[in-house]
Parts: structure tokens; sequence; C-alpha cells
């Protein structure tokens, strides 16, 4: 268990009113897409679902079409029949570097017009996008044979993190001429300055991993992410790994916590192998981001499960640790069988970026059904009277040590 810090109930409850009210202010942020990025307004035109085929929009100050899917086009008479499709492995300033549908790598431009679309222009690709591009010169075309290739994208995917290096010169058969982004779905934000800021897109899965030893498991950890995929509509597996160090039998009581909350609880280890085929099997043919504390052996899992990757299995320090946590560049990992996974520095350990405390209950799905109950509309369930949350936890419909977590969650990362 957390820490806690030693404040009152009342010094606690007091601090929050005012997060209360910001996070109201960002709910309007929110609201009014067309002066946000790109995906609030391909996002607000899903939910309004007026059901027009295409429509004038204004985003950006600027008069665009969107698809009835939400998909931004630059304009209509792109001829889709030569454009080639891909998905984003990486952003590097202007450039990006997209996988082909032809398993061959593209060094992408994006048209200025997709650009001028968002209001932050540095985020208007991501990785896990996918996009609609021209090939513009294939003057490296022939270097490699398609083998050696596709190996070596993969390291691409890697990238600094393989113990091999990126060998992006060599692998980038064109160039080419990104001119649509397809709508996204699974997105990963982070809050900066009063902004989001999308780090990865088009996440079908988060795999939260934690360890049974070498770090201990911290629930708590696992609590913030999973609030964090609830927010974000993402799919979460919890991974327990380095099963081989402990007595499985002591861990079954927090497993089974989980597991009686309907979410997919899965014991491995990447020196034993046990499980690695069913890990295996759910990555394939998904985009998926990998979450966990330094340690737990996210480099190792993969290693295991995609021979040949080269990750690099970490042996540094805890001061190294921190210098390579405050980066978020994203990349996505393309895997031999399909799949992808998002190998992002700053999703790996994320806190509870900006989930709102009086978010907090509404993403946990045992409390769930009780928040619209208690009498203040906007009770934390913690000092309040007829709440119908603690009153839940009382007579035992909700499980005590869950409300636990529920206040951990609160005091120690929102509070902080
Ligand atoms: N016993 C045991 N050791 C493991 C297992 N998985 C990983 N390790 C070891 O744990 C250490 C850390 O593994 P990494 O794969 O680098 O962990 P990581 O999560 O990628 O760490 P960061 O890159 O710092 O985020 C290494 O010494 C691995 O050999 C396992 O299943 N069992
Ligand atoms: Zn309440």
């Amino acid at each position: 268990m957390a820490k806690k810090k030693g404040k009152t109930r009342a010094e606690f409850r007091k601090k929050h009113q005012g997060r209360v009210r910001d996070a109201d202010l960002t709910r309007q942020f929110r609201q009014r897409p067309e002066e946000n990025s790109i995906e609030d307004a391909v996002q607000a035109e899903r939910l309004s679902g007026k059901g027009a085929l295409t429509r004038k929009k204004t985003i950006a100050g600027a008069e665009r079409e969107v698809d009835d899917d939400g998909g931004l086009q630059v304009d209509l008479k792109v001829d889709q029949t030569n454009l080639v499709q891909g998905r984003v492995l990486s952003v590097h300033g202007l450039q990006s570097k997209v996988l082909g549908q032809d398993d061959n790598l593209y060094a992408c431009s994006t048209r200025q017009v997709l650009k001028s679309l968002a209001t932050d222009q540095r985020g208007v690709l991501v990785a896990g996008d996918r996009v609609w591009f021209r090939i513009e010169h294939r003057d490296g075309v022939g270097r490699m044979s398609a083998s050696q290739r596709a190996g070596a994208i993969r390291l691409e995917g890697a990238g600094e993190n393989s113990a091999l290096g990126g060998q992006s010169d060599q692998i980038v058969v064109a160039d080419g001429m990104i001119e649509r982004i397809e709508p996204r779905h699974g997105i990963i934000c982070r809050a900066s300055r009063g902004k989001q800021h999308v780090i990865a897109a088009n996440v079908d899965a988060l795999l939260i991993i934690a360890s049974a030893a070498e770090p201990g498991i911290k629930p708590v950890l696992i609590d913030r992410m999973l609030l964090t995929a609830a927010q974000c509509e993402i799919e979460p597996i919890i991974v327990i790994n380095k099963v081989d160090l402990v007595d499985f039998a002591s861990l079954q009581a927090l497993v089974g916590v989980y597991a009686s909350l309907g979410y997919r609880v899965l014991p491995t280890s990447a020196e034993t192998g046990q499980n690695l085929e069913y890990l295996r099997a759910f990555l394939k043919q998904r985009q998926t981001a990998l979450a966990g504390q330094s340690g737990v052996g996210k480099s190792s899992l993969l290693n295991a499960i995609e021979p040949g990757l080269g990750l690099a299995v970490s042996h540094v320090s805890a001061e190294n640790q921190k210098g390579r946590h405050t980066t978020t560049a994203s990349r996505l990992i393309p895997l031999s069988d399909g799949g992808a996974v998002f190998d992002t520095p700053g999703i790996r350990q994320f806190q509870l970026w900006d989930i709102e405390a009086s978010e907090v209950a509404g993403l946990m799905p045992d409390l769930r059904p009780y928040v619209s109950h208690c009498r203040y509309p906007n009770c934390l369930h913690l000092a309040e009277d007829d709440c119908a949350v603690k009153n839940a936890v009382a007579d035992a419909r909700i499980d005590a040590r869950r409300y636990d977590a529920y206040c951990h969650l609160l005091e120690d990362d929102l509070v902080a």
C-alpha cells in the first residue's frame, strides 16, 4: 500500500473543491472541439452523429470536408487508387516513418493542408495513425532483400531501445506524401499546459505489466493504469510477470480481486516461457500499448515473444531511469505476425494524468453503479452524508479493499 501523506479528510476535501471546478473548466474546453485538435474535432463529429455523408466544418478557422466516418480528407478528388495505406511507426519532426501495406518502410511528409487542421502542428500525426500516402521517389528500392528488410523494419520500430539500433536509411524504400489520416480510436493523450497532446493513436489494448517480485506488485499502479484504460476506452489486460520468482499461491488473493471485476489477469514468466503463447496470440493483429514500472520485464517479454527484436534489457541505475522516462516520443514496433506494440516511454509509467478526483469512482467498474445515487452530485465519497458508495461499502456490496484502493488513488495521486 502506498504511503499516506498525513492529511486529514477535511483538508483533503477542501483542496479538492478547487479540483472539481478545474474539472468543469476542462470539460468546457473539451466541448469546443473547433478550438482544439483534429482528434477532438473528429471525435465530436463522430459523437454528434448527424449522419450527412460529407459536410463542411470549420476546424481551426478553415472550412474543411469531413467524411461521415469522421475521417479528414484534403479534398474529395484525391484519387485513392494511387494511394498506399500504411501506419505511422514514429514521427521525427516533419517526417514520419510509415510502414506501408506492402511491408515497405517510407519516409513521409504530410500535406500542408492536413497540418493546418491542427491547432498544434507538432501534433498532427502520431505513432499508430493509419494513413494514406502517395509514393514520390523510389530511390532506395532494392537495396535490401524483402526478408532482410522485414527484420530491419522491426528493429527500426524498436529504434533507440534496440540493442542493435535503428538502420533507417537503408530500409526506407521511398519518400511519400501523406494525403489522408484515418479517424482514430483508442487515443492516449497527455495533458500539458492545458492542452491535450496525443501520444499514441489506434491503441486496441493496454498491457498493464506488473511483476511478482523485483520489483513487487504495487496495486495502486495497476489501479491508475486501469483508470486510464477506462478513460481512453481501451481494453486492459493485467500481466503479472516473473511468476517464476514466487509461490503463485501468494498472488491468488490479488489476482482474484481483479479477475472478479472482469479484468483479464495473465501470470507470465519471460524466464520460463509461462503463458507466452497466450500473450503472443493476444498481441496478434492488435496495436497494444505496454505500461509498467521499470524492471518488470517489458523488454524481456517482447524479446521472448519476438526473437530477433533485440530490445535492450535494462540493468540501469535508478538515476538513469529518471532520464529515460522524461521523453514522450512514441514508437510502434511491428511484430512479425501482424500485431504491433507501442513502446513509449511516456506511457510506460503513466500517472493519473488528466483524470480529475470527481471522475475516479466513475472509472472503477465496481463503484460506478453507485455514484449517481449519492446525495450530492459532486460527491467524492469521502466525508459526505448520504453517500451511496460508502453505504455500499458498509453492507459489503463494494469490497472494502477496493474502497481503500479508491481512497489511495485520490489521496496519494491527486493531492500531490
Ligand atoms: N526471474 C525473472 N527475471 C525476469 C523476468 N523478466 C525479466 N526479468 C529480468 O528483470 C530485469 C528487467 O527486465 P527488463 O525487460 O529490462 O524490464 P523493463 O520493464 O523493460 O524495464 P525498463 O526498460 O527499465 O522499463 C532483467 O534483469 C531481466 O532479466 C522473468 O520473467 N523472470
Ligand atoms: Zn458518494
